[in-house]
């Protein structure tokens, strides 16, 4: 671990614990928050361990090499940032904060429309950072395309769509998932004023007359069509939806199933990847996020396809504990552990990474079945 950045937590679990102390009970709820059951949340993480890892021995492994290039950008490793809004509720200094954190590792980061933060504020904290931006549909393309527009100027180099979400936790028929105190949403609003909403039934309102839910196809197509940046497809489970999105020219297919917050019952995203991968045939980038907690986790999944990897919790759990550095330790021990997992395997770049490295543990006959555990949120 770098200098300076020495701490008793070892481990990206060990900054849950801690987030926990640090929360406020809204926000480790909204963090923690998974869809009914949590089935799916829970496979995301039990997934993982269903894979085993194949070393290849007596290789020169003594200098590892985890830097990667994704939609042209180089990393340092490929592990970056997924979107999460609103962390203000996690740490005062927010998606700045997180962007820093980014930065100091040379990853990347997708800001989210939900951010509390304008794009341009975070930019400005880090000119040199690797950013993209999670643009929400809008009813009104004009909104859609100022949005576009803005981000391309901030120098964000690549425009996110999520895909998996047909509804929002705003949506009449379900609880309001809004702070009780007032928040600002910079990126979502328009109008013209820089401050953003605040106050949960005006915040309500307005997104209810904004947001276009559930997005579709065509809306795809156009912002394709409508910007130079990159288009990445956040949210893809199935074959179909990957060729469609392959189709229409999309850059990288994006295998999420929003961290079980959205849907339960869907399966673990590790689990899906090689199917996706096989059916992009190498016409798009393919990455993951979901259940990521250790290096091993990530070495599997790129073994199985993925070109980089996002976190989603673990940031705002290393936010939550100590800021910018906070979230730099929890991407510095990642990214330690997949060298030393690279090391092991037998990979001193991760190109060396392979398919033939990880075996499904229903090869051996292991057919674990591990109860699913109602969940408390
Ligand atoms: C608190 C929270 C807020 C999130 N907000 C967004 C969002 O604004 N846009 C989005 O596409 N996904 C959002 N996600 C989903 C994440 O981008 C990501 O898919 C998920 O967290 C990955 O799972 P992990 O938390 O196990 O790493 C959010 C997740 C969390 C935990
Ligand atoms: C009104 C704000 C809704 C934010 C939804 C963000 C999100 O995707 C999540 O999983 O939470």
């Amino acid at each position: 671990m770098a200098e300076g950045l020495r701490s008793e937590l070892t481990r990206v679990l060990d900054f849950e614990k801690e987030a926990r102390k640090k929360l406020s009970d809204f926000a480790w709820h909204f963090f923690s928050r998974r869809r009914d059951a949590g089935q799916t949340y829970q496979d995301n993480l039990d997934a993982f361990k269903r894979y085993r890892l194949i070393p290849c021995n007596l290789r020169d492994v003594s200098i590892r090499d985890t830097t990667v290039t994704v939609l042209g950008t180089r990393l340092d490793f490929p592990i970056a940032i997924a979107p999460t809004a609103m962390q203000r509720l996690a740490h005062p200094d927010a998606e700045l904060a997180t962007a820093k954190g980014a930065a100091a590792m040379n990853t990347g980061m997708v800001l989210s429309s939900w951010a509390n933060l304008s794009l341009e504020e975070v930019a400005e904290a880090t000119p040199r950072g690797v950013r993209w931006f999670y643009l929400l549909f809008f009813k009104d393309r004009r909104l859609t395309r100022h949005m576009l527009d803005r981000a391309q100027r901030a120098g964000y180099t690549a425009v996110v769509l999520t895909v998996d979400q047909p509804s929002f936790s705003f949506s009449r028929h379900e609880k309001p998932n809004l702070p009780p105190v007032p928040v600002r949403y910079p990126n979502a609003y328009y109008a013209g004023d820089p401050v953003g909403l605040v106050g949960t039934v005006e915040v309500e309102e307005h997104l209810r007359a904004t947001v276009k839910v559930p997005g579709t196809w065509e809306d795809v197509e156009w912002v394709r069509k409508n910007t130079e940046l990159p288009v990445v497809l956040k949210g893809i489970l199935s074959v179909e939806d990957a060729k469609t999105a392959v189709q229409l020219g999309v850059d990288a297919v994006y295998v999420s199933n929003h961290g079980g917050r959205q849907m339960d019952g869907l399966p673990a995203t590790i689990d899906v990847l090689p199917d996706i991968v096989r059916a992009v045939g190498g016409k798009a980038e393919v990455y993951l996020d979901g259940g990521i907690r250790t290096g091993t986790d990530v070495l599997k999944a790129l073994a199985l396809g993925a070109r980089c990897v996002f976190i989603g919790r673990p940031v705002l759990w290393g936010l939550a504990h100590n800021g910018a550095e906070g979230v730099q330790q929890v991407l510095q021990i990642l990214k330690d552990e997949l060298s030393v997992a690279m090391a092991r395997a037998g990979c001193a770049k991760i190109s060396d990474i392979q398919p033939s490295l990880v075996v499904h543990q229903s090869y051996y006959g292991i057919t674990t079945r591990k109860a699913v555990p109602m969940s408390k949120y």
